[in-house]
């Protein structure tokens, strides 16, 4: 059976209008983009889509210096919203955006401002696939005392949702695995709620699941020219699971959206 998130993008589409109303003006976004993978590729569409959707002023920007150009928009007063996207070219690191990033524009909730604040339990901008993947669980099932395992570290999906899933209040018993994990489907397969984010097309199959499980799958690949996730859409056979696309994907860019009305609701809070 597949997972529908509508009611949840209706939800955040309430929360920007009732933004909207409170900024007088279309909200800048800059998206930086260093190293583009198809994956990406397919998030900056559906920015742009959104953004003409909501009134969002995005602009795309193929960044080469990308500390001076964070530098360069966390100082633009126009700007009132910066993402970065994943991955990065070499010699760039993640503590690198953590550190330089403007936490007032960091939308995406990854900088050691935002980040620190979400390990204390204060949730200000979070990670927007994480805030996506929680929000889904939240709207499946009670998350109280679940058993929920998460496939992959990562600092934007697996590490934060795994944070917030058993902050007190959702309280998930939560376990993160990785490519050094011993015998990956015996922990799987113990799960109430699994959660795929890896990037491998289809790696989750019947043999990872058990009947009526919960499956939230992130992954966005490109598979002979079409998106697929990192679930074997069969399992939806004996699981609930989350489309690809129009799963977590399509929450996400509006978790995205919804940030930057934030944002700019906030800053203008300084005028
Ligand atoms: N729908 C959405 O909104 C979003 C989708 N995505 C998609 O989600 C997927 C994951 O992206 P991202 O989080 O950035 O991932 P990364 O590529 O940054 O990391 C992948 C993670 O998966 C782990 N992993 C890889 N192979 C295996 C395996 N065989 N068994 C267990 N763990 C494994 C890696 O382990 P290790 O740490 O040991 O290397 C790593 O932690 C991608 O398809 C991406 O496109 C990403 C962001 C948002
Ligand atoms: N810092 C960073 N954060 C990310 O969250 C991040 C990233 N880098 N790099 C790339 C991946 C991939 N990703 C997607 C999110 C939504 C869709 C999405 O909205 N997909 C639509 C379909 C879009 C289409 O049709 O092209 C859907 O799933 O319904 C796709 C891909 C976020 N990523």
């Amino acid at each position: 059976m597949l997972i529908e998130v509508k009611d949840i993008i209706n939800e955040i589409k309430a929360e920007i209008s009732s933004l909207k109303e409170k900024v007088p003006y279309e909200p800048k976004l800059v998206s930086l983009v260093v190293e583009p993978d198809e994956s990406t590729t397919s998030y900056l569409n559906s920015q742009k889509r959104n953004a003409k959707k909501y009134g969002i002023n995005l602009e795309i920007v193929e960044s080469n210096d990308l500390i001076n150009d964070l530098r360069k928009y966390n100082e633009d007063d126009d700007t009132d919203a910066i993402f970065i996207a994943r991955p990065l070219k070499k010699g760039y690191t993640e503590l690198d955006i953590a550190k330089y990033i403007n936490p007032e524009k960091d939308v995406e909730g990854v900088s050691l401002h935002n980040i620190g604040s979400m390990f204390y339990e204060k949730e200000l901008f979070v990670p927007c696939t994480a805030e996506a993947v929680v929000k889904i669980i939240e709207d499946t099932t009670d998350v109280r005392g679940k058993n929920i395992v998460i496939l992959g570290r990562s600092t934007t999906v697996g590490k934060p949702a795994a944070i917030m899933l058993q902050r007190h209040g959702r309280d998930a018993t939560v376990t993160v695995t990785h490519t050094k994990t011993n015998n990956l489907k015996e922990v799987t397969k113990k799960a109430d709620i699994l959660v795929a984010a890896i990037g491998k097309a289809n790696f989750v199959d019947r043999s990872f699941v058990k009947e009526g499980m919960i499956v939230i799958d992130v992954g966005i690949n490109v598979l002979n020219g079409k998106i697929v996730g990192d679930v074997d859409k069969d399992i939806s056979e004996i699981c609930k699971l989350t489309p690809v696309p129009g799963g977590v994907g399509s929450v996400t860019t509006a978790i995205l959206m919804r940030n930057v009305f934030r944002a700019a609701n906030n800053k203008k809070g300084d005028l």
